[in-house]
């Protein structure tokens, strides 16, 4: 806005302005604009009468027009200070002021009216710095943070509930890695059983199938690319009807996910212990059962067993008896809690409940066999009165309790891990958000091309500038406005005619939104005129098409000079003015650059540019004065312009200059 207002330099010279339209005392006009938006009134002119004149008195209603009002008594030059000079807000780092600078329908108003306006009240770079530099954060200061405020310090559950689900529905693509990992826990306790223990048909009936299932599912899990892709059609319903490979499935479905880890680990923990009934059947319960087994077994591996005789000789005789098996179904019971616990993203909880169980019931089954309490009997003599389920439950239990404090780490990172990434997201998606405004200042501020270049390249320190051979330079200045501005009590010392011309020049920069004006620059306005250049694109100029290129240019700033007499007009006839446009245009060779540290500014300088401020000086009001060269142009592309004849240009000399033929010329 300071910006902005600071351009404004309207002089009136002193001289007592004249109304230019006789309006009579008290009378009061609602002035409105063609388009529906402006239909509302957007200027009330009122009259006073002042030393006997009727002199004009606007109060403008429009957003717009409210960017004028409440700026200190210095026409919104700053927030003036009582009783001092004015101070200047500059913008701080957080975008928000930026937002709140500015309001509708003014510069930068775009920003405020995005959607991402709301996100960047949210957004700090101290935030972003807060969270992301990595020496300030330590794990223990993670920890912390996380168990204090997100996280269930027990549970490690996330305290917002949809937090928690979105964790909990998280695609998992390593699933397949522990699929694999329990597999080959599971063959390396097969390994260690036929090793160690007498074969037969229930190892190798238990073994046999759940290897095959477990294979099956690590195939499953690891099939990815099953389905032949199909080229990606419009309708739908055929995404839907594509194949999805059961990889993808397995790693998108949590149940799916948990049925695998509890089935697969069942199996494998019941094939550590299922063998046990070949030696000693279990009292009573399955006493009838086993001897139906026993029938038909290798009489050379087991007949011993069944020999009461044998007991006692096979415990004389540990070499050789069946307690040294005992230590392999210890083994495979930790090897069943290793092959739980290798499934790292299956919830901590959820695996410690199937540990106990699974040692439970292995204990709860070597209960039942004599040759374990024989083992215990024969091994251990350091402790006799402990009963060895008691003991075998301690060594499992540390091992649980060693598995369990893993799985609780590698949840606690892996929960973190999701904060981490899902605040990361955020936060890229307010530094993308600052960076989006940033061009968006930028480029209001500077032409895009230049925007770009300020916005990528690292070195901002150089002078940036750019040469062009040919751009089209228009001054449009509105002469009379001079004379309408006044300075009195009535105009609240000029504040009401600045609004009119903010409002003339806010629809004037309108005009160059239309596409057919993209190839027009607005450079920036002096006082009332507005100045322009067209063909400021680099590396397009020494294309093969460089004439077309230049009278396209030179053709739309007269179109454009057109459109702004005929807009011109249309404000004059809402607000009663006898406003008029007196337009200069030159083409030529330009220097364009950006000259400033604090507020650059986009310009452009050379003798064109000064031949084209001359254009307009020494111009007539309501025509369009072009040199010599530039009318040829404009009358080989079919425009008819008018030999004004040799003209004397301050700091040039005499030359000729022409008038373009316009529709206003003989208004
Ligand atoms: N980049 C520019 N922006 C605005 N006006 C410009 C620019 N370059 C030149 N002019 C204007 O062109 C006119 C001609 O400039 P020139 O250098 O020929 O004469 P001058 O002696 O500097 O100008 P003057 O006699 O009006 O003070 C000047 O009025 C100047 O303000």
């Amino acid at each position: 806005m300071e910006n902005c207002m600071a351009e404004v330099n309207i002089s009136t010279e002193g001289k007592p302005i004249e109304c230019s339209e006789p309006l009579n005392v008290g009378e009061e006009m609602s002035v409105c604009h063609e388009n529906p938006e402006q239909t509302k009134p957007i200027m009330k002119m009122e009259t006073e009468s002042l030393n006997g004149n009727a002199k004009p008195r606007f109060s403008i209603t429009s957003e717009r027009n409210n960017s004028l009002v409440d700026q200190g008594s210095g026409i919104g030059l700053g927030n003036a200070t009582p009783g001092g000079p004015p101070t200047r807000s500059r913008p701080s780092s957080k975008m928000t002021k930026y937002v709140e600078c500015w309001g509708a329908d003014k510069p930068f108003a775009n920003i405020a009216e995005s959607t991402l306006a709301k996100n960047i009240e949210l957004t700090s770079m101290d935030m972003i710095e807060t969270n992301l530099l990595p020496n300030r954060n330590s794990c223990l200061e993670c920890r912390k943070w996380l168990s204090g405020e997100d996280l269930h310090p027990a549970l490690l559950w996330f305290r917002n509930p949809v937090q928690e689900d979105e964790y909990r529905s998280q695609s998992d693509s390593e699933f397949r890695y522990y699929m694999a990992g329990a597999t080959i826990v599971f063959i390396g306790m097969c390994i260690m059983q036929l090793a160690t223990i007498p074969k037969g048909i229930i190892l190798y009936g238990t073994l046999g199938p759940t290897f095959i299932v477990l294979l099956v599912f690590v195939y499953l899990c690891w099939l990815e690319g099953c389905c032949s892709s199909k080229p990606a059609t419009d309708t739908p319903l055929e995404h839907i009807d594509s194949c999805v490979p059961p990889g993808r499935i397995v790693a998108d479905s949590r149940c799916l996910r948990i049925a695998i880890f509890l089935l697969t680990v069942t199996l494998i923990s019941a094939c550590a212990v299922v063998t046990v009934v070949d030696y000693e059947p279990l009292p009573n319960l399955v006493s009838n059962a086993t001897s139906l087994i026993l029938e038909g077994r290798n009489a050379s591996d087991y007949g011993e067993i069944n020999d009461p005789s044998n007991t006692t000789a096979l415990m004389g005789d540990p070499e050789n008896s069946i307690i040294e098996y005992v230590p392999t179904y210890l083994y495979g019971s930790a090897m069943s809690l290793c092959a739980i616990s290798v499934y790292l993203r299956i919830g901590f909880l959820l695996k410690l409940g199937l540990m106990v169980a699974s040692i439970i019931s292995h204990i709860y089954v070597y209960s039942y066999l004599k040759f374990f309490q024989d083992y215990h009997d024969t091994h251990d003599d350091k402790f006799p009165n402990i009963p060895f389920e008691i003991k075998t439950a301690l060594v499992l239990t540390v091992a649980i309790i060693l598995f369990h404090i893993l799985d609780r780490q590698i949840e606690f990172t892996s929960r973190t891990d999701f904060l981490w990434k899902a605040k990361l997201k955020v936060e890229q998606e307010e530094v993308e958000t600052m960076r989006g405004i940033n061009k968006i200042l930028l480029e209001n501020i500077l032409p895009a091309h230049v925007a770009e270049k300020f916005l990528t390249s690292r070195n901002t320190q150089d002078l940036y500038h750019e040469r062009y051979s040919c751009v089209g330079v228009m001054f449009a200045s509105i002469p009379n406005y001079k004379e309408f501005y006044d300075e009195s009590d009535v105009n609240k010392q000029g504040l009401e005619c600045l609004r009119l011309l903010n409002e003339i020049i806010c629809e004037f920069d309108k005009l160059l939104l239309k596409p057919k004006f993209s190839c027009i620059e607005k450079i920036k306005t002096i006082g009332s005129t507005y100045m322009l250049a067209s063909g400021l694109r680099p590396g397009k100029e020494n294309s093969g098409e460089a004439s077309r290129k230049e009278e396209y240019n030179i053709i739309a700033l007269v179109d454009f000079a057109v459109l702004l007499m005929t807009n011109l007009d249309q404000i004059n006839r809402d607000s009663f003015q006898r406003f008029k446009l007196r337009v200069g245009i030159n083409h030529g060779p330009v220097i364009a650059g950006v000259v400033g540290a604090q507020k650059p500014q986009y310009d452009i300088w050379g003798n064109t540019v000064n031949v084209a401020s001359r254009m307009d000086s020494c111009g007539m009001m309501g025509r369009i004065q072009v040199t010599e060269d530039t009318a040829k142009i404009l009358m080989h592309t079919g425009y008819t312009c008018e030999c004004r004849g040799p003209t004397f240009v301050k700091g040039k000399g005499t030359l000729t200059t022409y008038f373009v033929k316009t529709q206003f010329d003989d208004k």
